[in-house]
């Protein structure tokens, strides 16, 4: 029996529902592999975030880091919701713009944002801009001073705090390509420019520790050291940051071994030791921003897959094969990250075995479950991966020139699809013939 399931999710043909609609329907009518987003699941969580916030009567932001999974739909919800959200590129802003998402409510973030990309935050006045480096502090003046513009920024450092994750997804540490340093007074020095320049508007200061952090004390700490620069700003340059970005990186649950606290529970910790820290420097209360992205997106994703064929080898784990993998979901290779699945038809049957999931790459590695158990399979069968919504679509290729899957949103017993399948035409679109002499 899968914990993760909850019993309201089983309908009378004792089958997988998501978002109150047959997931063994979902599959018949738009086919595997297919995902899907309970979006009841994604506005619960935004609304558990602003309620901490709410309660203790902090001004906020609840931001949601798109890159966990960007669609017109998904950006349409979350500003339905009352969030804001943070965008890394031209293609994630455009697809907000698309979206007709408030663009004052929008942050742009990254580490090496080109000029074109900094040309469109500000002509389209985009609300924020966290500076990342020293680069981006004159790119941005001069496109500022070519259109006589200005724009609210943030100063993201370094806050030297390595999460206990994978490293790759580790970005807080002392060695890290993202932010400002603070040993050395780069932060410092990027303050003092950024304060220099009469088109950029100071509001405060970024730190994003890592991604899927299950311990509380490494955003503790940033916390306490973004309260820590704060007030070593004021006494040094006379300058009060309003706001304090802590960032996402709330780690959710995978699979059963996985407790996490709640992710609103990380906020409202964070929000303490703000608190706290700021009464102890005798600093004013700022706003606190935070950025999830696989807390909103992650636990409302399903995987939809097919089984095809299996191989069995005497003594080893049998593979059952599925007809997606890590053109969809890259995680479990890049990161060994681990997933929990159940048969669509009957997620609560027994179990029998212990399989690996094979995807269809012609890559060894192109395992999604290294051990997942299950009822006996046959061919044809639908299993659900749980879980996938943060960081699968959003990282899918056309690997083997597979095409990405369709995406479908499900609320209140309605399916809408939010992104068609790739076509094999989609694949070939921007293919051009070589003529050769
Ligand atoms: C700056 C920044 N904010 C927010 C996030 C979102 O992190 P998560 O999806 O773990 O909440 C990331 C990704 O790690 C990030 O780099
Ligand atoms: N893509 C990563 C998270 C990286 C977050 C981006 N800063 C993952 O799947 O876990």
């Amino acid at each position: 029996m899968n914990s993760q399931i909850a019993p309201d999710q089983i309908n009378a043909a004792g089958h997988l529902t998501i978002g109150g609609v047959d997931s063994l329907e979902l599959a018949k009518e738009y086919g595997t592999p297919l995902v899907v987003y309970d979006v009841a699941q994604i506005r619960r969580q935004i609304r558990a975030f602003k309620k901490v916030f709410e309660q203790r009567q902090v001004d906020y932001a609840v931001s949601y880091a798109s890159k966990a999974f960007a669609a017109i739909a998904m950006y349409q919800v979350v500003a339905h919701e009352g969030g804001h959200v943070d965008v890394v590129s031209a293609g994630e802003l455009y697809t907000a713009i698309k979206a007709n998402f408030p663009m004052e409510n929008v942050s742009f973030h990254g580490n090496n944002k080109s000029r074109a990309e900094l040309e469109m935050a500000v002509d389209h006045h985009v609300g924020m801009i966290v500076i990342d480096n020293f680069h981006e502090i004159e790119l941005l003046n001069e496109v500022l001073a070519s259109r006589d513009q200005s724009i609210d920024v943030m100063i993201r450092i370094t806050p030297g705090i390595s999460a206990h994750t994978n490293k790759y997804i580790q970005t807080g540490q002392v060695d890290s390509k993202f932010g400002f340093d603070l040993q050395s007074g780069q932060a410092d020095e990027a303050l003092q420019k950024i304060l220099a320049s009469p088109r950029m508007h100071m509001k405060g200061l970024h730190a994003h520790i890592g991604s899927q952090i299950f311990e509380l004390n490494g955003f503790q700490m940033a916390a306490a050291k973004l309260v820590e620069i704060a007030a070593h700003w004021r006494d040094e340059f006379g300058y009060e940051p309003e706001i304090v970005n802590v960032g996402g990186g709330f780690g959710i649950r995978y699979v059963s071994a996985d407790h996490p606290l709640k992710p609103e529970d990380f906020v409202a910790a964070i929000i303490e030791t703000i608190k706290e820290e700021t009464q102890k420097l005798n600093l004013k209360m700022p706003a606190v921003w935070i950025e999830p992205g696989r807390s909103i997106a992650g636990p409302a994703g399903y995987n939809l897959y097919t089984v095809g064929s299996r191989k069995d080898v005497p003594g080893l784990l049998p593979y059952v094969m599925i007809d997606g993998g890590m053109g969809d979901n890259i995680r479990p290779a890049l990161y060994e990250a681990e997933y929990e699945t159940v048969l669509a038809a009957d997620p609560q049957a027994e179990n029998a075995e212990t399989v690996r999931l094979a995807g269809k790459y012609c890559e060894s590695g192109d395992i999604l479950s290294q051990h997942q158990p299950l009822p006996k399979t046959k061919p044809g069968d639908v299993l659900a991966m749980l879980d996938t919504g943060a960081y699968g679509y959003a990282m899918a290729s056309n690997y083997n020139r597979n095409p990405r899957p369709a995406v479908v949103f499900a609320e209140n017993g309605q399916a809408h699809l939010v992104i068609e399948r790739e076509s094999l035409d989609d694949l070939v679109h921007l293919d051009r013939s070589y003529s050769q002499a």
